[in-house]
């Protein structure tokens, strides 16, 4: 069975091997000549997997180590009987952290204290639900806008504006459909108080870019985090340029996270061909590189909340590195973005630290057991 896969899918062969010989490209260069006779097709979020590309193909399986699916043609996948499968959850994590990171930097910046903040998450799915799992655990009000959910479950959600007008921060979760191109344009823009957060680790048409251009060069008070950005590679400078975080769509590049992206494509194309799973996630993960952390309880608990958070990540870094690109022609800051991409260092997750404090320290306990770090 030949297998045609994005070179920057980690551990394929560990995963992919034992079942044929896999050719690996580059993910924008995977074309119909790529795709040749394999069966088997194994991407990222860079490569378009429509008619065009599979149509007369041998391809009887895609998996896409990603959460999202926007890249997929997925009624075509039906209609031609192609089984594929995505990484639901894979990355969730990391996206977290990196939302949290940017809050932690933007309240640097504004000396807003984070928990006088109302936070408005929009889509509560791997990643959102998360987020507000963190944020409410801290304490923090938190608004929650999913009509998807809210028509199935009922229960504690409110509607677009509604978060619009009663958030000061808000952070984008929502998958990109049709529904939600442009979700926030001109006109959402405009109902932002002055002072807001927006918050994009999305996909980047979820949010008009030049309508949010044209939004801070008007001289809204708003503060910008972008991961995510219409037309990447090419993401618009003099947008980048405004926004205090400016990321090239790595928020959820935890090494945990890619690494169970490929393992949950392995699993999914061993129950696809009713084969038995010969290869574990668990023993390929490095051990965590953080043994624990020891607090005083008299630690000051929001220097801690930074302190953990920071030790594991920090946004500021990849801002830099990808505001360093921004000064390049149009061909060096595509191949820029794709660079720091493919050659991004590896992260761990919060969730992953370890934390013993000595003495009684409620509020301490609480901030690290709301991070989802055990609390030894
Ligand atoms: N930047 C990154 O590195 C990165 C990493 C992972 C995921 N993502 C992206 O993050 C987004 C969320 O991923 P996820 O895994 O949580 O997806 P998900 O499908 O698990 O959850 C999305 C949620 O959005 C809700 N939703 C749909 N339409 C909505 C609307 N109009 N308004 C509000 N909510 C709506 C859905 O009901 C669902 O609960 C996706 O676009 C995904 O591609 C980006
Ligand atoms: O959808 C996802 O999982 C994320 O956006 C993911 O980080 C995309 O990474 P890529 O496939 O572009 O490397």
């Amino acid at each position: 069975m030949q297998i045609v896969a994005d070179e920057n899918i980690p551990l394929l062969d560990e995963f992919f091997a034992g079942f044929g010989p896999v050719s690996r490209y580059p993910g924008r260069s995977i074309d119909r000549a790529a795709v040749g006779d394999a069966e088997v097709l194994l991407v990222r979020s860079v490569t378009r997997v429509d008619r065009a590309l599979l149509a007369g193909s041998q391809v009887r399986f895609v998996g896409t180590c990603t959460i999202g699916t926007d890249h997929l043609d997925l009624d075509y996948f039906k209609e031609a009987g192609i089984a594929w499968s995505s990484a639901p959850g894979c990355n969730a994590r990391g996206v977290v952290d990196y939302v949290l990171g940017c809050l932690l930097s933007l309240a640097e910046k504004t000396g807003k204290p984070l928990a006088e903040r109302r936070y408005g998450v929009v889509g509560a799915g791997q990643v959102g639900a998360r987020l507000v799992q963190v944020l409410r655990g801290l304490g923090w009000q938190v608004l929650v806008c999913d009509p998807p959910r809210q028509v199935l479950e009922g229960g504690d959600f409110v509607d677009l504006p509604t978060i619009l007008r009663e958030c000061d921060v808000i952070s984008l979760h929502t998958p990109l459909d049709d529904d939600t191109r442009h979700l926030l344009g001109a006109a959402e823009l405009a109902q932002l108080s002055a002072g807001s957060w927006l918050i994009n680790a999305s996909r980047g048409a979820v949010v008009d870019n030049q309508a949010l251009l044209a939004h801070l060069r008007g001289g809204a008070e708003l503060q910008v985090a972008l991961d995510v950005w219409e037309g990447e590679p090419l993401a618009s400078r003099d947008l980048a340029q405004l926004c205090h975080i400016a990321t090239p769509h790595i928020a959820g590049y935890s090494l945990d996270g890619k690494l169970r992206g490929t393992a949950q494509i392995y699993q999914a194309f061993c129950a696809a061909s009713d084969l038995v799973e010969q290869v574990q996630l668990a023993d390929l993960l490095p051990p965590a590189w953080l043994g624990s952390i020891d607090l005083q309880s008299a630690t000051n608990p929001d220097w801690a909340l930074a302190m953990l958070c920071r030790a594991v990540y920090d946004p500021r870094r990849d801002d830099a590195d990808f505001r360093r690109t921004l000064l390049g022609d149009e061909a060096q800051r595509r191949a820029a973005f794709d660079a720091l991409r493919k050659h991004y260092p590896p992260r761990r997750e919060i969730d992953g630290l370890h934390v013993r404090i000595q003495g009684d320290a409620p509020e301490l306990a609480k901030r690290v057991r709301a991070l989802g770090s055990t609390l030894l």
